[in-house]
């Protein structure tokens, strides 16, 4: 399998090559060069596997020529042994045709860990394949930054430096983070958004001398191996929900567009989705896109759904670069466009392609707290603000619709319990062996949102290494 970017101008790379790059060389996004398709036999073979060996049937087709494919199913069940449901991603149903699918069993709590605990056991293998070091920059609202934080601290050939906007993420978000102890973590508190942090990740990637210099990696889903991981549980609720017989419909609350585009990745291999539904919170730049054809910047303010107060959503591009024909150059033009002028606008059949598929939909902070309270009074179940989101974005859109309908639950209550106590006057407990994590010293260091200062702290990176004392 070969990769391509967004872009065009980028190298073509093999699968460890994109594993370990982030961002292409030309500001792009990797993408397959071409979908390996599963037929509706295959499907069928497939839909009693474990979601184990299901991750292997899906993720192999991409690993050809990696050091890490003749391990592949070693690493698969040694990323999903620590998640604390059997079924890893358990379907649960909601309400006749409504389904939850609970993302959230893994060591941080929410979704990302689906990806990155798979992440962390494949950058093991390349580096030491290649006995090579990287150094990680990321960026998170939130839940990115824990799970890559646990997917590789204590890894001998990374070093991560997590950017998160200081006071925009949870408490319990902040101190799953800065609570930890390695070495090689870094948690840098940048003075600005989400959006800030996540530019300045890219503009590392786009100093070449400065990316080679450290030989930068990426753990968020610029990173293709992301994107690949969670393609897994799309199928895995499909099959299990009648699929190849039967189409199937999800819902994503939506922030950086990483997860519903490996929705999208899903119906690309074969997968029939009927429909992709993608909730915002009142930061709704994808819902007025899909709307108008537009999309605009309006600026970006904090939500009780703090993962997806995100205004460019880097996975985005993906999708553009098949409604754009898959033309690098026009992809180009139009990222131009929208970075100098915060607005572009798609033309009618693009979009016609786009809302064929997508639907998007909005609520905000009030209609999200009263979905909280109305699955606490129907099943007696607490929810976080982004399933939240899920299940209204599912519940609104259902009506009429023949298929099953799977929202998708991206994090744990115990991550925002003001926002879950607000809404059910319930505070839901964090597991035991997060019992103590508000007693826990913190360490990050405040930085400003600047480029030039973040790449000297990384350059001279025994500063940061040295911060010692607890800094917020
Ligand atoms: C809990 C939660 N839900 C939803 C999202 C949005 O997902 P995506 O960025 O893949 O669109 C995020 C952040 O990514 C998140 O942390
Ligand atoms: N909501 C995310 C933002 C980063 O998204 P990613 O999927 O690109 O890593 C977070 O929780 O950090």
């Amino acid at each position: 399998m070969r990769y391509i970017s967004t872009r065009g101008t980028a190298p073509t790379l093999e699968f460890d090559d994109v594993l370990l790059s982030g961002l292409a060389r030309d500001g792009g996004l990797y993408i397959p060069e071409s979908w390996p398709t599963f037929s509706q036999e295959d499907l069928v073979r497939m839909s009693g596997m474990s979601y184990c060996d299901l991750a292997v049937e899906i993720i192999a087709p991409f690993m050809t020529g990696s050091a890490a494919l003749n391990k592949l199913p070693q690493l698969i069940e040694a990323a999903y042994a620590g998640f604390g449901h059997p079924a890893v991603t358990p379907l649960r149903q909601l309400e006749g045709n409504l389904w939850l699918l609970e993302l959230f069993h893994g060591p941080t709590l929410a979704f990302k860990d689906v990806a990155l605990q798979l992440l962390g056991q494949l950058f093991e293998v390349v580096l030491e394949a290649r006995d090579q070091r990287v150094t990680i920059v990321g960026a998170t609202s939130g839940d990115t930054g824990s799970a890559a934080i646990e997917a590789v601290m204590g890894k001998a050939r990374a070093t991560l430096y997590m950017l998160h906007p200081k006071g925009r993420v949870s408490e319990v978000q902040r101190r799953q983070m800065t609570t930890v102890d390695a070495a090689n973590i870094h948690n840098l508190a940048v003075a600005g958004t989400f959006d800030d942090c996540q530019d300045l990740v890219k503009a590392m990637f786009n100093d070449q001398a400065f990316r080679d210099r450290h030989n930068l990696a990426a753990v968020n889903s610029i990173n293709w191996a992301r994107v690949m991981a969670q393609i897994v549980y799309y199928f895995w609720a499909g099959l299990a929900l009648g699929a190849p017989h039967r189409p199937v419909a999800f819902a994503v609350p939506t922030g950086n567009f990483g997860n519903v585009y490996a929705g999208y990745a899903a119906r690309q291999m074969g997968l029939p989705i009927e429909r992709l539904v993608v909730g915002s919170n009142h930061n709704d730049i994808l819902t007025r896109f899909l709307d108008s054809g537009t999309m605009a910047m309006e600026g970006v303010s904090p939500s009780y759904s703090p993962s997806m107060d995100i205004q460019v959503s880097s996975n985005f591009e993906r999708l553009l670069f098949d409604l754009l024909g898959r033309d690098g150059a026009a992809v180009t033009a139009t990222m131009r466009q929208f970075r100098e002028e915060g607005r572009f606008t798609l033309d009618p059949a693009s979009l016609a392609q786009a809302t064929a598929l997508f639907q998007g939909v909005r609520f905000d902070d009030e209609e999200t707290l009263a979905e909280i309270a109305r699955r606490h009074t129907r099943d007696g179940e607490l929810t976080d603000p982004h399933s939240a989101i899920a299940i209204a974005a599912a519940r609104s859109t259902a009506k009429g619709s023949v298929c099953p309908l799977v929202a998708l639950a991206t994090a744990h209550p115990a991550k925002f319990p003001d926002a879950v106590e607000k809404a059910t006057g319930l505070r839901p407990a964090l597991p035991t062996r997060l019992a103590d994590l508000l007693d826990r010293p913190e360490y990050a260091l405040d930085v400003p949102a600047d480029l030039a200062h973040l790449e000297g702290l990384i350059d001279d990176g025994d500063k940061v290494a040295q911060q010692g004392a607890p800094t917020i």
